[in-house]
């Protein structure tokens, strides 16, 4: 027997301003299955409806018809908050993923919770010290004797890694990355990516990736999607998306 989907989206549509003479029609009957360890990059052009896409999956924004089950629960009318126990995600913007003013000791501590897996005995227990440098060892970028280090001091990249490692701290079924490298230098961006990629592989998390690097959308995951004017036209496998020069992908985006 095939293992079920981790989500399922059937007919999904997304209208702004309905009725109105600003109408924008921007997801149009979207059906999309993503299997137990799927790591799908999702490219397309600026506007195309990547982010619309992560949204309705997240709950930010309601779809306008369809229908999405997650795990075999259908989430089509739950809150942003009710997904999260599924759903986990990774911005642009390492701020929105990360508490400025708290140390990475406790935003870690606040991810564990927020994920229900947190026992308070140890909320600050040198057994959970210990726990979470050993995670930050793992992530190579130098935050391994930042614990008690005020987040908004990392730098950007640091940042990033801690927001992804906070946003799997607890194994989601479904991680979302919304062009999460996009903000940092190209040093870091291939770093943070590299990062997620070990991440990914080691716990199988199964995910969904925004990117406008093509080369990443390549060499990275099992499937690759490209959204244009809000419907998925190109749905490529592992041995698909091998055999796919860049040249041959960019030409894709033209058609
Ligand atoms: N909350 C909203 N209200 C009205 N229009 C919106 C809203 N969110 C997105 N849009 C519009 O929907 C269209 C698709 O936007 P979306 O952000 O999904 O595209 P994208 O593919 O992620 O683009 P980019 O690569 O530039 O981030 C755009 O025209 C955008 O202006």
């Amino acid at each position: 027997m095939n293992s079920p989907s981790v989500l399922e989206m059937q007919h999904v549509h997304k209208i702004f301003f309905p009725g109105t003479e600003n109408q924008r029609h921007i997801l149009k009957d979207v059906s999309l299955d993503i299997h137990p360890g799927d790591f799908i990059s999702v490219i397309g052009n600026n506007g195309a409806g990547k982010s619309t896409l992560l949204n309705v999956i997240a709950g930010n924004l309601k779809a306008d018809a369809g229908t999405m089950q997650i795990m075999g629960n259908d989430i089509t009318n739950k809150s942003i908050s009710s997904r999260s126990k599924w759903i986990s995600r990774v911005f642009q913007d390492a701020k929105l993923g990360t508490a400025g003013d708290l140390t990475v000791y406790e935003n870690m501590a606040v991810a564990e919770k927020v994920n229900g897996h947190v026992n308070l005995r140890f909320f600050n227990s040198q057994k959970k010290r210990q726990a979470f440098k050993q995670k930050l060892t793992t992530l190579k970028m130098g935050l391994a004797n930042r614990l008690d280090t005020p987040v908004k001091y990392l730098s950007g990249g640091q940042r990033q890694a801690l927001s992804l490692l906070m946003a799997t701290i607890s194994s989601p079924s479904l991680l979302l990355l919304d062009e999460h490298t996009a903000a940092l230098d190209p040093k870091t961006s291939a770093e943070v990516m590299e990062l997620t990629n070990q991440v990914v592989n080691e716990q199988q998390l199964t995910s969904l990736m925004i990117t406008h690097k093509v080369d990443d959308a390549l060499t990275y995951g099992n499937r690759l999607i490209m959204v244009q004017d809000g419907q998925i036209k190109v749905d490529l496998s592992s041995e698909e998306k091998k055999n796919l020069s860049k040249g041959e992908l960019m030409a894709l985006f033209e058609n």
